[in-house]
C-alpha cells in the first residue's frame, strides 16, 4: 500500500505528497485513501512544516475514484457503500484541515474526485493543457463528497453547470473561474511551484497557519457583530505573539525576519 503515494521531505519546512498510480491515471482506491489520510494526519503533527505540495506522477493528475474499485462497491450493501463513501469524505476533510498551506501541482488531467483533491489546495498551479471534468453524472454517479470543496473553489454557479453537464473544461477556463491560480507550461510548472514554496516558507510560520484557518473559518460567513469581534481577537493574538513582534521589528529595522521555530 505504501507506494500508492510518495511522500518526500526536501527540507524540514516542505513536504511533497505525490499520487503514484500513473497506470490508472492516479485513480484512488481504498489503499490511496488510507495512505493519503495517514500521510496528512502525520504531517499535521509536524510543527516545523510550513508548506505541502500535492502532485502526481505520470501524465494525469488524478482520474478520480478508481472505477474498478467502485464497481466492486456496487456489489456491496448500502451500509458498506456508505462506509466507503465516509472514508473518502473523511480523507478530503483531513486534507482540507491540513494546518499549513497546500500547493496543488496539476501537471495533467483532473477528473471527478481528482477535482476534489485539487479543490482542497490553497494555491493551484496547472499546466494549460490539463483538462478538468466533473464527469460523475456521465457515469450515473454524483460528485457528492467533493461538492462542497469544488463549490468553494470555483463558485456555486460554475459548479452547477459543470456538475450537471459533466462537460470537460480547460485549465484556462478553471483559471478564469478562480479555481486555478497560476497557469504554466510543462517546462515552467516546477519553477512556478518552487517560487510559491519559497514565498510561503519566507512568511511568518504562525501567521501562515492562522491565515489559512481564518479564510476557512470566515469565508462565506455572514458578517455579524460576533464575527467582527472574533476577527479582532485573532489579529490581537498574533500581534501579541513573538512572531508578530519579530515581523514588525524586522520591517521597521529594515532587516530580514528571524522566525522562531
Ligand atoms: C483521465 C482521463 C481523461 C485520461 O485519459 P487518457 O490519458 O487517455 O487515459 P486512458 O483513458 O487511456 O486510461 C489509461 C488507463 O487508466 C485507466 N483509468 C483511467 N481512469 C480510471 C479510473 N477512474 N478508474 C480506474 N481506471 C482508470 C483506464 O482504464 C486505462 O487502463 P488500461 O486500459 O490501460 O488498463 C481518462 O482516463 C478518463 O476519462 N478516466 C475516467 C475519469 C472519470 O470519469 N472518473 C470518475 C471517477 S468517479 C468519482 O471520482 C466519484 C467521486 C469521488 O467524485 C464521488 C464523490 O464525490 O462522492
Amino acid at each position: 500500500m505504501s507506494n500508492v503515494i510518495d511522500v518526500s521531505r526536501p527540507s524540514p519546512h516542505v513536504a511533497k505528497v505525490w499520487l503514484n498510480r500513473p497506470d490508472v491515471r492516479n485513480a484512488f482506491n481504498d489503499d490511496v485513501i488510507a495512505a493519503l489520510t495517514a500521510a496528512f494526519t502525520d504531517l499535521a503533527q509536524d510543527d516545523a512544516l510550513r508548506v505541502v505540495v500535492l502532485g502526481a506522477h505520470g501524465k494525469a493528475f488524478c482520474a478520480g475514484a478508481d472505477l474498478n474499485w467502485m464497481k466492486t462497491m456496487s456489489g456491496y450493501s448500502w451500509d458498506e457503500n456508505r462506509a466507503d463513501a465516509q472514508r473518502l469524505a473523511d480523507m478530503l476533510w483531513t486534507l482540507d484541515q491540513c494546518p499549513v498551506p497546500v500547493i496543488g501541482r496539476i501537471q495533467g488531467d483532473c477528473y471527478a474526485g481528482g477535482m476534489g483533491l485539487a479543490a482542497i489546495c490553497d494555491v493551484l498551479v496547472a499546466v494549460e493543457g490539463a483538462t478538468f471534468c466533473l464527469s460523475e453524472a456521465r457515469l450515473g454517479l454524483l460528485p457528492a463528497t467533493i461538492s462542497p470543496y469544488v463549490a468553494r473553489a470555483m463558485g456555486v454557479q460554475a459548479s452547477r453547470r459543470y456538475m450537471v453537464t459533466a462537460e470537460r473544461f480547460s485549465a484556462v477556463r478553471a483559471h478564469e473561474l478562480g479555481m486555478v491560480h497560476e497557469l504554466a507550461t510543462p517546462d515552467t510548472l516546477d519553477a512556478k511551484v518552487d517560487d510559491l514554496v519559497a514565498t510561503l516558507v519566507a512568511n511568518g510560520p504562525k501567521a501562515s497557519r492562522e491565515c489559512k484557518r481564518l479564510v476557512r473559518d470566515v469565508g462565506g460567513v455572514p458578517i455579524t457583530e460576533a464575527l467582527r469581534s472574533e476577527t479582532a481577537r485573532r489579529i490581537a493574538d498574533i500581534r501579541a505573539s513573538d512572531e508578530g513582534r519579530e515581523g514588525l521589528a524586522s520591517f521597521l529595522g529594515k532587516r530580514q525576519p528571524n522566525w522562531l521555530p
